[in-house]
């Protein structure tokens, strides 16, 4: 399986060098030349493992023996050993036709952890195989941060540095990212939004001369690696929902941000899985929503929202789609990008439209909507959701046709969120591991959202950490 550019001017690379890549050199995203195709019969032989068992099997289809099948095994048993529930992403039937998919029983309650802890170990693999130095730089709106210092702390030879929106994050994700006192991790509070960090980390990780000099590699969904992991669970989802109700087809709805989620959903269609409608759901950022009604991408005003980590506009990973929707033309791709850069938006073509409009549905849910949400499945069906929950429920009841089973993605703990739950009048009580985070220091610096500002401070982490490794 060999790698390219979404924008065709980066050389073919195998798996391994994919994820040390991170963002293709042409400032592309990386995708498989060709996705893997599983037949019905094998999709039936599937449908039985377990989520360890699963994960290696659709793992192995994209690393393609780079990675001995022992080690990759083990690789995949440790990452999801940390999990609180043994099913790692259990799904809930809340009533008929309504699933959810529980992703945040892993070590930050976030379904960031469940690529991040299999890309942590990777990462540790491959620094062990290769003797590779690791400097890993990401931006996040709140959960990716937590979770790629779980995956990889305490981690020979691996050091780190989030960036991520200053005073834009609940509180419990700020304390899980700051409190953790380790000389390998920076944490970056920089006066912006998650789109200058994300803007920021994309433009240093393109200035390769900086990239290679400092090792810098990428952990946000920027890596290949991390939308593989994510489409394990659409699979493990699929079967279980499909097995109880008989269902042929299954939709998803995914609380949407940076379009990463919701695309492993896609790839997880493109190999087979009969997946039907996927619904986007977004707050009230919602350039995904608005593209796909309109077929304009162009982003609007930024909101604080009751799920800031959803406060994205523009969402990285639609150029991996873009690419599919253009027919693998990667030359149509990167003029696309060119033109969104000096123009500030994507117009597509109305068959093009017509396309998108078969992959996806969408649904922007207001603030109010949110709560009453959580408030209204609280109180009816006793299941408490995290606002980003909220969102894609909001939607499923919104697009979900009456007769057709859907599986909605549930992207956190509601604990990480008490800000947005407590504006509904519920009291929740918080799991130990986040009780015991309100009494220790935090460890971060406030930064502007500035290139050469931030590049000083990784020259100065990356070297100094380094020596003392
Ligand atoms: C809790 C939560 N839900 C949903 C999302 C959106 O996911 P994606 O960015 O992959 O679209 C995020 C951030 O990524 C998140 O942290
Ligand atoms: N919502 C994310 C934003 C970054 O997304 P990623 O999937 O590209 O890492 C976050 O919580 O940081």
């Amino acid at each position: 399986m060999k790698y390219i550019s979404t924008r065709g001017n980066t050389k073919q690379i195998g798996f391994i060098d994919s994820v040390m890549m991170g963002l293709a050199n042409d400032g592309g995203l990386l995708v498989p030349e060709k996705i893997p195709q599983i037949s019905e019969e094998k999709l039936q032989s599937l449908s039985k493992l377990t989520y360890q068992e699963l994960a290696f099997e659709i793992i192995s289809y994209y690393v393609d023996g780079e990675i001995p099948e022992k080690d990759l095994k083990e690789l995949i048993q440790k990452s999801y050993a940390t999990f609180r529930h043994q099913e790692v992403t259990p799904v809930k039937k809340v009533k008929d036709y309504m699933y959810v998919l529980e992703l945040f029983h892993g070590p930050t309650f976030a379904f960031k952890d469940v690529a991040l802890q299999f890309l942590g170990n990777l990462y540790s693999y491959i620094a062990k195989k290769t003797g590779e130095t690791i400097n890993i730089l990401g931006a996040t709106s709140g959960d990716t941060g937590a979770s790629a210092i779980e995956g990889v702390r305490g981690k020979e030879g691996i050091r780190i540095c989030i960036l991520h929106p200053h005073g834009k994050v609940s509180k419990v994700q700020e304390l899980q990212m700051t409190t953790v006192n380790d000389e390998t991790v920076l944490n970056l509070a920089i006066k912006g939004t998650f789109d200058d960090g994300q803007r920021i980390i994309k433009e240093i990780f393109a200035d390769l001369e900086f990239k290679n000099k400092y090792h810098l590699r990428a952990i946000n969904s920027i890596n290949f690696a991390r939308i593989l992991a994510q489409t394990v669970y659409y699979f493990y989802a699929y079967f279980q929902v499909a097995g109880e109700t008989g269902a042929k087809t299954v939709n998803f709805s995914v609380p949407t941000g940076n379009f990463g989620d919701i695309f492993a959903g896609f790839l997880a269609k493109k190999m087979g899985l009969p997946v039907g409608k996927l619904i986007v759901a977004t707050n009230e950022n919602n350039i995904l929503e608005r593209f796909i009604k309109e077929g304009i991408y162009e982003p609007g005003e930024f909101h604080s929202t009751y799920s800031p980590s959803m406060d994205i506009q523009v969402a990285s990973n639609f150029e991996r789609y873009l690419y599919y929707l253009l027919g693998e033309d990667s030359k149509a791709v990167s003029d696309l990008m060119n033109q969104f850069k000096s123009e500030g938006k994507i117009i597509v073509n109305e068959e093009q439209l017509r396309q998108v409009n078969e992959d996806f549905a969408a649904y922007g849910v207001a603030g109010e909507k949110c709560l009453q949400t959580i408030k209204k499945y609280y109180d009816e069906n006793d299941y408490l959701l995290d606002p980003h929950t909220s969102c894609g429920v909001a939607a499923f009841e919104h697009c979900n046709e009456a007769d057709e089973v859907c599986v909605t993605l549930s992207t956190a703990h509601p604990a990480k969120f008490n800000e947005s739950i407590a504006l509904c009048g519920i009291e929740q009580t918080y799991p130990e591991q986040i009780k015991e985070l309100f009494d220790k220091p935090q460890y971060l610096e406030v930064v502007e959202a500035n290139n050469d500002e931030i590049s000083q401070k990784l020259k100065e982490h990356f070297s100094s950490v380094s020596q003392s490794i």
